[in-house]
């Protein structure tokens, strides 16, 4: 694929003047719309929902309106550089798909879809804990585009080396520990239709392809799906775990480790101090706590505190322009996370790649018209609305 990525712009007029018109929605609106009406119901308020009334869901959004990008004209930005380094590799493009636990209930094969996009574009996926396709299938279909696995690291500590020493073998190129979910959120969406996708079974596939959980399991007697969802709820939080816990994190692999969830920038210094490689800044997009601040104003804080570090983000991107803003406060790459999930639900791989080549196009042709080569000339470029 090329990486003129304005040039999407042009086929969708060059089709328009053929009288072809795009067979999917432009705007981040125009897709949740459409996504909604081929979404179960069920599905949809566990995807679209939240943490209470949704505030902290609202102002993620919300304050990337509150940042304004300065114009700079007569740079001759003719051509834009939107690649990276990230952990040794070279990037082509500052975005990612952020973990998603359930795109196997979303679309059939939602994960492998999710990496097959991945691989076409050249964007590294962020593979969940929760998938319906063990991470090997994963990583495989991603092909030559490197990715991350996430872990929630489960209580039974042989269970989660064995999932890291899974996602070693398979090739991924660091792991992602996630640690604002060692309990679910409050949501009244998915608790009004008493409604947890994982307690019926669903995106359970690495702990039933894993051996230490089926030990676990016929250890029990009864290996049954009812007793899979069990022993995985038993499983899946980990309360006990605390900075201590770093030095475990540290001795199970030597992959680069990446924190996700950290907000403040004592928690980043305590993370890069024990020896993690990176910090992912994230509120996980409102979904676990409300009542809580913009993901994208605790990002300065972070970025300061990571002295260097590579800071991922995600949390209420919603445009190419939103990953600028981020990119121009020191994120090094930038999570997708509803938006391709919506592109899943309403047009499978083809809906994942349109919004993704939507997003880079807007942020392409944005440093263009603003005079913006690349991401480093971003750095410093923002004004608060
Ligand atoms: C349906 C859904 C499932 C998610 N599952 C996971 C997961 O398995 N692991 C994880 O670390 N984050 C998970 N997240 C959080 C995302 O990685 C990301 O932090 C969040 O979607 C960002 O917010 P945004 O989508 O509003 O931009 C999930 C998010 C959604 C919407
Ligand atoms: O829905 C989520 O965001 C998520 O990551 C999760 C994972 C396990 C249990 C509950 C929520």
């Amino acid at each position: 694929m090329s990486t003129n990525y304005g040039d999407y712009q042009l086929g969708i007029y060059m089709n328009g003047a053929r009288g072809v018109l795009p067979d999917l929605p432009m705007s981040f609106a125009g897709m949740e719309e459409l996504a909604e009406s081929r979404m179960d119901p069920r599905i949809l308020g566990y995807v679209a929902g939240g943490a209470g009334n949704e505030h902290t869901q609202r102002v993620n959004v919300a304050a990337f309106e509150r940042l304004g990008i300065m114009p700079r004209m007569l740079v001759g930005a003719a051509q834009r550089s939107l690649g990276i380094d990230l952990l040794g590799d070279r990037l082509p493009s500052p975005l990612f798909f952020a973990p998603v636990g359930v795109l196997g209930a979303v679309a059939d094969d939602g994960d492998l879809a999710t990496a097959a996009a991945s691989a076409e574009l050249g964007i590294p996926m962020v593979a969940s804990t929760l998938s319906s396709a063990p991470l090997e299938q994963v990583r495989a279909a991603a092909g030559e585009t490197p990715g991350f696995f996430q872990l929630y690291p489960p209580a039974d500590r042989e269970l989660a080396e064995n999932l890291v020493h899974r996602a070693e073998a398979a090739g991924y190129s660091g792991i992602v520990i996630t640690l604002d979910t060692w309990v679910n959120g409050w949501r009244p969406r998915d608790l009004s239709a008493a409604y947890l996708p994982m307690l019926s079974g669903q995106c359970l596939a690495n702990y039933l392809t894993d051996d230490r959980f089926r030990k676990l399991l016929a250890d029990q007697g009864s290996p049954d799906p009812a007793a899979a969802v069990m022993l995985w709820a038993s499983l899946f939080g980990n309360p006990t775990m605390t900075w201590e816990d770093l030095e475990w994190f540290r001795s199970m692999t030597s992959l680069p480790i990446i924190l996700k969830g950290i907000c403040s920038p004592e928690d980043t210094r305590r993370a890069l101090d024990g020896g993690m490689d990176g910090i992912y800044c994230s509120n996980h997009g409102g979904r676990q706590a409300n009542g809580g601040i913009p993901a994208i104003d605790c990002l300065p804080g972070v970025v300061e505190a990571a002295d260097g570090a590579p800071v991922l983000f995600d949390s209420g991107v919603r445009s190419g322009v939103d990953a600028l803003r981020a990119l121009a406060l020191g994120a090094t790459a930038v999570g997708i996370g509803r938006p391709y999930v919506y592109g899943l639900a309403a047009g499978g791989q083809a809906g994942i790649t349109h919004v993704m080549r939507s997003l880079l196009a807007e942020a392409d042709l944005t440093m263009a018209v603003n005079g913006y080569p690349d991401l480093a000339s971003l750095r410093g470029s923002l004004h608060r609305l």
